[in-house]
C-alpha cells in the first residue's frame, strides 16, 4: 500500500534532538550470527522495522526462536535450520544476500520471493558462488529455491562482488559453519561500500571467528562454532542523516544523541560529508552536532564507500549553493531501485538540472518548485523528497510508507522533530 505525504516546510531553522533507531545492518548480521551460534544470544536495542521484521521471520521459518525480551531486545536460540520454508525478503538486500548462505546448511527446500522491485536486484553473483561451493540451487534471481542438504563443503570461490559488498558479507556470515569454512576472492571493478565488508569482518572476530583480510579482496573464514553473545545495536547512522540535513539545509542545529566515538557504519563519513557542505559538525558527550551555514556549498565527492548516503546527499546538492558530482556510485542502479535515474528525475521534475554520468549524477542548483516526489518504493528516496520539501513548499512524496523498510515511525519522526524548538 501506497501512502502519499505532503512533505511539511520547515517555518524555520530546526533546532531539535533526534533519537535515532537502530543499525539495519548490524541487526540483520547480529539475527544471522545469533542463529548460526552454538547458544542463545540477546541483541539490545535493535532495529524493529520491515528488513529486520523480514530476517527475524525468516529464520523462524527456518527452525530458530527469536522471541521478544525486554525493553524491545530480541532473543534468539539457534535450533537445527530446517525446510521446507518459505522466506519473504521484501525488498532487503540484507535478507536476499545473507540468508541463502545460511538456509544452504538446512535440510529441505527454501523457496525464496520479494517484492516486485526485489526481483530485477542482483543475485547471480552469491547463488553462483553457492553452487561453486556445493549448494543446490535454482535460478539466478529472486524467486528461487535451495534445496538445502544439511551442510556444505565451502571451500574456495572466486567472484565478481562490483555490483554489491553484500555478496561478499553473505557469505562470510556462514562461512565457519560450512565444512571448510570459506575463501572469497574477489575479481573485477571495485567492491562498493567497503565499510560494510569490514563490520561483517569485525562482527565475525567478535563471535570469535577466525578471519584473514589482510590480502585486498580475498577474505578467509576459519571453518569453526560461532559464539553466542550480547550484541548492542548502535544507532542507524546512515538513517540519521535526513534529520542532520534538516539543520544543514534549515541554518539549524540538530544533534543525534548516542552517536559512537568510533564505528564501521558508513555512515561515520557523515561529518566530514556535513563539514564539506559547509556545515559546523561537533561530537561530543550529547552526540553528533551538525549546524547550517547560511548557503550550502556544492562539492565534488566519490560515494563508493558510502554508496547509500547518495539520496541524501544529492537532496543537499540540489539545495546548494554551486553545482556537486558524485562519482563512483554506478553500481546504486541496483539499489532498491535504479537510484542514479531516480535521483536525476525527481529533482529535474521539481525544476532543477541533474544530468546522469556512467558512475554517478553531476547537480546544478536552480529554484525548485513544489509537485510529487516519487519514492519507487526506496526508503531512501523517500527521505530525500522530504529534505527537499523543508524549504520547498508544496513537496508531496507519493509513498512515505516506504520509509519503513529501515524506519518504524519516519513521518512521527519527522514532525517531531519540526515541532521542537
Ligand atoms: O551490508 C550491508 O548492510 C549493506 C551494504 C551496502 O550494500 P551495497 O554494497 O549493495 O551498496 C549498503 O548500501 C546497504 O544499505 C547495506
Ligand atoms: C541499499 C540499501 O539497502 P539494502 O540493504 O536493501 O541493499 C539501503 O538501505 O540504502
Amino acid at each position: 500500500m501506497t501512502s502519499q505525504w505532503s512533505a511539511p516546510t520547515a517555518q524555520g531553522p530546526v533546532h531539535a534532538t533526534v533519537p535515532v533507531p537502530g543499525s539495519k545492518s548490524i541487526t540483520n548480521r547480529a539475527l544471522v550470527l545469533s542463529a548460526l551460534a552454538s547458544g542463545g544470544s540477546a541483541l539490545r536495542a535493535p532495529l524493529r522495522s520491515r528488513d529486520t521484521t523480514l530476517m527475524a521471520a525468516a529464520l523462524a521459518a527456518l527452525g530458530v526462536g527469536v522471541a521478544d525480551g525486554p525493553d524491545g531486545s530480541w532473543l534468539v536460540s539457534p535450533g537445527a535450520l530446517r525446510g521446507p520454508a518459505d522466506v519473504d525478503c521484501g525488498l532487503a538486500g540484507t535478507v536476499m544476500r545473507f540468508l541463502p548462505p545460511a538456509a544452504a546448511l538446512a535440510v529441505g527446500d527454501v523457496v525464496f520471493d520479494g517484492d516486485e522491485h526485489a526481483r530485477v536486484r542482483p543475485m547471480g553473483t552469491i547463488l553462483g558462488a553457492l553452487r561453486a561451493l556445493g549448494a543446490d540451487v535454482d535460478g539466478d534471481a529472486l524467486p528461487f529455491t535451495l534445496h538445502g542438504k544439511g551442510g556444505l563443503p565451502g571451500g574456495e570461490v572466486v567472484v565478481d562482488a562490483s555490483a554489491s559488498s553484500q555478496f561478499v558479507s553473505g557469505l562470510l556470515l556462514s562461512g565457519a559453519r560450512y565444512e571448510g569454512g570459506v575463501t572469497v576472492v574477489h575479481r573485477g571493478e571495485p567492491v562498493p561500500s567497503s565499510p560494510h565488508i569490514r563490520m561483517t569482518v569485525s562482527m565475525l572476530r567478535e563471535a570469535g571467528v577466525v578471519v584473514d583480510d589482510s590480502v585486498a579482496d580475498r577474505w578467509r573464514v576459519e571453518p569453526g562454532p560461532i559464539a553466542a553473545r550480547e550484541w548492542r545495536v548502535e544507532p542507524d547512522l546512515s538513517n540519521a542523516t535526513p534529520f542532520l540535513a534538516a539543520a544543514a539545509v534549515t541554518g539549524g542545529e540538530v544533534t543525534i544523541p548516542g552517536w559512537p566515538a568510533t564505528t564501521t557504519q558508513p555512515g561515520g563519513a557523515v561529518r566530514e560529508l556535513f563539514e564539506r557542505f559547509g556545515c559546523a559538525v561537533a561530537l561530543d558527550e550529547r552526540g553528533l552536532t551538525v549546524r547550517g551555514p547560511e548557503r550550502l556549498s556544492g562539492l565534488d565527492v566519490d560515494l563508493r564507500d558510502e554508496s547509500e548516503l547518495t539520496p541524501t546527499v544529492v537532496a543537499l546538492a540540489a539545495l546548494a549553493d554551486g553545482p556537486s558530482r558524485i562519482r563512483g556510485v554506478a553500481h546504486i542502479r541496483g539499489h532498491e531501485t535504479d537510484r542514479i535515474a531516480a535521483l536525476a528525475a525527481e529533482v529535474t521534475r521539481l525544476g532543477g538540472a541533474v544530468e546522469e554520468t556512467d558512475d554517478g549524477l553531476v547537480i546544478t542548483p536552480r529554484p525548485l518548485r513544489g509537485g510529487v516526489w516519487r519514492a519507487y518504493a526506496d526508503h531512501r528516496m523517500a527521505t530525500a523528497g522530504a529534505i527537499v520539501g523543508l524549504v520547498v513548499p508544496g513537496v508531496a512524496v507519493d509513498d512515505i510508507g516506504s520509509t519503513t523498510k529501515t524506519i518504524p515511525d519516519f513521518p512521527g519522526m519527522w514532525s517531531t522533530m519540526l515541532g521542537a524548538r
